[in-house]
């Protein structure tokens, strides 16, 4: 069989997409699969959908701060079907795009589902097979299921954006991203929330600032629920109820939402059998240039189980097309200074290391700078509530090892930080930096 493509991509998510049009570019023959519609997790059932209810739950709010520093307005509840028409049409117009850029670009898109069943042959849903010297699997995660009694009653976040009315008693399991960013937004449209957490809230961010968001947490009225280990879910009279054997029965709640992590989308791809390793969990293995355990044969994004957010795995597969097609060096991505930042309420942000992670690494050679303030916009809606940064920095020069923001505007202000920080930012830099006043990123600069 002669070879149809140069390129196989397995998934057009933000990993895949980002791989196919990047070898384009440098005039590889391109053959991009995915059976579901384009953009993946991220525009579909992530970031996208995601940070469209998280905008308005910060309306919500905008409402209230308005009603209290004398604006004649009644806050009222969201219309959620509207907003989910809304949203939908955003999220449709990002599908188009792409398929019309993949055109432009002259990729082969094939609708359907591949498999390996050689190290360079893909066979495809209807049985046809492609052949190229490169593949790369971009098949993404799911959520995790647990197996354990009335599990199906509650939802995956896949769910919550099908959702046709906010529900009014929430519980929440889960303590990472999308148990905490979803507890920030059912509070702030009005539900009453319980998060039951097995660990820590956030458990990558620094633990100084995820104690303080969770302080704020609470005092919104969101019920945390340490050490919580569900054991079943069950339906009773009022609602769903569940049996916690730490916490004890908890509920009853209209909707649960079980966030406990992802699971790779892997097990259908033939990996076993043409050689290709995964871990435990099934995540493919790869090195710091994205190859796996067979020669020709790459992955990115979450199925590889390194930092699941969309830019890493953009980065990945844009990195990899310009090693085999565009001539470039080698340039393992750094996934020490990856920004992340968690949209809860308010947002937490973070670039670097922890404090922790730096003490680790470098023991007495840390220094730490932190400011806590009430924010201007919250202290004129006579909110008490207060940001709270921390710069990390190693050895007599302060290298800036980790920048950490929990507050409102954390989402924008990191970014540009995050540029610096990669530069290899020093505390003095900041220190001879002209500010922005009056801001809240000002902060960042009058530490010390
Ligand atoms: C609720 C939620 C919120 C999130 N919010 C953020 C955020 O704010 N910021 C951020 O950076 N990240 C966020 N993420 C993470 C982000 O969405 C993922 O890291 C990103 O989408 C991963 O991209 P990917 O290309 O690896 O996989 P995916 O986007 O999952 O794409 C994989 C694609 O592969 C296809 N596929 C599967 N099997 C096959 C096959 N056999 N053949 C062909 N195609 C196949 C699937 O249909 C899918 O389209 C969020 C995730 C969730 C769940
Ligand atoms: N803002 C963002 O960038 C963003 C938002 C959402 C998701 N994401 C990405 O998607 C990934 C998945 O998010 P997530 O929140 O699903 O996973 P996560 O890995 O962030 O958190 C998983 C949580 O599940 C809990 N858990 C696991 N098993 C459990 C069990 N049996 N019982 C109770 N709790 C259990 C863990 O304690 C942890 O708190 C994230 O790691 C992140 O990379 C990013």
């Amino acid at each position: 069989m002669t070879a149809s493509h140069d390129l196989i991509v397995l998934g057009a998510g933000s990993g895949g997409l980002a791989t196919a049009f990047r070898a384009a570019q440098h005039g590889a023959r391109v053959g991009l699969l995915d059976p579901a519609a384009l953009g993946g997790t991220c525009v579909h059932r992530g970031c996208v959908p995601k940070k469209a209810l998280w905008f308005a739950a910060q309306w919500a709010q905008a409402q209230q701060m308005a009603a209290t520093v004398g604006f004649a307005l009644q806050p009222g509840p969201l219309d959620w079907e509207h907003f989910r028409q809304l949203r939908q049409r955003y999220i449709d117009a990002i599908d188009e795009r792409y398929a019309r850029r993949l055109q432009e670009a002259g990729v082969q898109l094939l609708r359907q589902a591949g498999r390996l069943v050689a190290a360079d042959t893909i066979e495809l849903g209807d049985g046809s097979r492609l052949q190229a010297a490169q593949i790369v699997i971009a098949t993404g995660a799911r959520p995790r299921t647990l197996n354990l009694p009335g599990f199906p009653l509650g939802m995956v976040s896949d769910d919550m954006f099908a959702l046709q009315s906010l529900p009014h008693r929430a519980a929440i399991v889960g303590s990472g991203y999308v148990a905490t960013e979803f507890a920030g937004m059912l509070r702030a449209f009005g539900s009453e929330v319980d998060l039951l957490m097995r660990e820590r809230l956030l458990a990558d961010f620094d633990v100084e600032l995820t104690v303080a968001l969770q302080e704020q947490m609470q005092a919104q009225g969101i019920r945390i629920r340490r050490c919580s280990a569900v054991q079943a879910a069950h339906r009773g009279a009022d609602g769903i109820l569940l049996d916690d054997a730490r916490a004890g029965a908890c509920g009853p709640y209209d909707a649960l939402l079980w966030a406990v992590g992802r699971v790779p989308n892997s097990e259908d791809l033939g990996l076993a059998a043409v050689g290709v390793e995964t871990d435990e969990d099934g995540h493919v293995l790869t090195d710091a240039r994205q190859q796996s355990s067979v020669a020709g044969i790459h992955a990115v994004g979450d199925v590889t189980g390194r930092k699941a957010l969309t830019p890493v795995a953009t980065a990945a597969g844009r990195r990899l097309a310009d090693r085999l097609f565009g001539g470039q060096p080698e340039a393992p991505l750094d996934y020490d200074n990856i920004p992340s930042v968690a949209f809860s309420e308010p947002p937490l942000g973070m670039v670097g290391l922890t404090e922790a992670t730096a003490r680790e690494r470098h023991g007495d050679a840390v220094t730490v700078y932190r400011r806590r303030f009430t924010p201007m916009q919250w202290a004129l809606a006579g909110r008490q509530e207060q940001s709270l940064m921390k710069l990390v920095c190693v050895g007599s020069e302060e290298r800036v090892l980790g920048i950490h923001v929990l507050g409102p505007g954390a989402e924008e202000m990191l970014q540009g930080f995050a540029v610096a920080l990669t530069l290899g930012l020093r505390k003095r830099d900041l220190d001879s930096t002209v500010a922005i006043h009056p801001s809240s990123a000002e902060e960042l600069l009058l530490m010390g």
